[in-house]
């Protein structure tokens, strides 16, 4: 019988963690089997979570002057039969994380698929290498930049930063996630005018630029939203996906008709994963579980822009992101938030050239405007693949646009 298995880490009152253990793994299983008649209680054992690991860690003294008092701190394991639960998404987080997330300070940081549940999960249906077959970009991290002030303006506006954008020579342009259907930019229309407007910008560049439209609105017309937008041409979909539920990104991400890469946008995750003592852990949401549920690009972020993650953090979101341990295709790590063209050679040390480098405001902020923003981090990517320093780059003129943004915005 295969099993799911858990991993959480608790900062508990008592002191023994094993009985902590063992009192979760009944409590989201069987419950107190041991008071039933010796013939349920053996046949009711199949179901039974088991405790596979208890790792006792040291106090964190910090953490105890945050709760109020000493606490036993450590990680534990427990395996939950597959039989106990139908194998879906929601299922498969009430049952190891359900009553368990109100209980006091346990934080679910991991779950372990087995083969055989996850091949009922596609995952990403393109994934890092189908993205890239989409832009047509092998060799680089990809870039991506992001509408920004189009709230309140029209589509005239909204066209002109589209081809703006796409002339920098940014791969993909997502909206803004607070961008929603609205009367001056409805949604159809973003995407017929992008459509357009792409085009145009690939006839005079050769580069192709795809369009992520944010596909929003009541849970019921998602699947109908997201359908017409690649009926229409949209050729990437964003999702806020934690506003919404995993099993509807599933939803979306399974559909045949749906053949577009999705963009998972975090909006919503802090509230469940910034703790250190409760909820779920980041690389949990972001990584595996947006890749369980098909995600073909996780937005995440960074550790230095302006809305940050501490490193490890955001390197364990790549990592459960692409990690050949899990079957499935890898998603794109796109860590985001704050970044311009200074930042670019952190970025790529940090996640390699498998990641998508992503702005707004270093974009649409640069000095010359949006084209050159888009200009400045093709050229700070040529840089650091290159091997150069910004010094060695600083009095040339094929980079003047980065030579720009260096100045005002730093780089080291
Ligand atoms: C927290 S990751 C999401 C990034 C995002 O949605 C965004 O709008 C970032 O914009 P910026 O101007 O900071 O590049
Ligand atoms: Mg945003």
């Amino acid at each position: 019988m295969t099993r799911l298995m858990a991993t959480y880490l608790v900062h508990d009152k008592k002191q023994d963690l094993v009985k902590k253990a063992e009192s979760i793994a009944l409590g989201l299983t069987i419950g107190s089997w041991t008071e039933l008649p010796l013939l349920i209680q053996e046949q009711l054992k199949l179901h039974k979570g088991e405790v596979v690991k208890v790792i006792e860690l040291d106090e964190d003294p910090v953490a105890n002057q945050y709760l109020g008092g000493s606490r036993t701190r450590g990680l534990l394991k427990i395996a939950y039969p597959e039989a106990n639960f139908s194998n879906d998404l929601p299922a498969i987080l009430t049952t190891v994380f359900g009553k368990l997330s109100l209980d006091g300070e346990v934080k679910l940081v991991d779950l372990h698929f087995s083969d055989e549940l996850l091949s009922s999960y596609p995952g990403p249906k393109y994934g890092i290498q189908g993205v890239r077959e989409k832009v047509g970009v092998m060799d680089r991290p990809l870039l991506m930049s992001i509408f920004k002030s189009v709230i309140g303006r029209d589509l005239d506006y909204f066209q002109e930063q589209l081809r703006s954008q796409a002339l920098g020579g940014v791969d993909l342009v997502k909206d803004d996630e607070i961008l929603f259907d609205n009367p001056l930019t409805p949604w159809e229309d973003r995407v017929r005018t992008a459509v357009k407007v792409l085009e145009e910008t690939e006839s005079l560049t050769g580069e192709k630029t795809l369009y992520a439209v944010n596909i929003t609105g009541r849970t019921s017309r998602l699947r109908d939203r997201a359908r017409k937008a690649v009926e229409l041409g949209a050729s990437a979909l964003l999702f806020n996906v934690f506003t919404y539920g995993l099993d509807v990104l599933q939803e979306l991400a399974e559909d045949s008709e749906v053949d577009v890469p999705i963009l998972a946008h975090p909006a919503f995750s802090g509230a469940f994963t910034s703790s250190a003592f409760y909820g779920v852990s980041h690389s949990l949401a972001l990584g595996t579980l947006l890749r369980v549920a098909g995600a073909d690009l996780s937005l995440f972020p960074s550790p230095y822009g302006s809305v940050v993650l501490a490193k490890e953090e955001t390197l364990r979101i790549a990592h459960s992101l692409c990690t050949d341990q899990l079957a499935l295709r890898p998603s794109f790590p796109v860590p985001s938030a704050g970044i311009h063209p200074g930042i670019v050679p952190r970025l790529i040390q940090d996640f390699g050239m498998d990641c998508v480098i992503n702005a707004g405001g270093g974009v649409h902020g640069h000095p010359g405007g949006t084209v050159a923003g888009g200009k400045a981090f093709r050229q700070a990517i040529e840089v650091v693949l290159a091997g150069k320093t910004w010094a060695e780059v600083a009095s040339n003129t094929r980079y003047t646009e980065l030579n720009q943004a260096i100045a005002l915005w730093g780089g080291e």
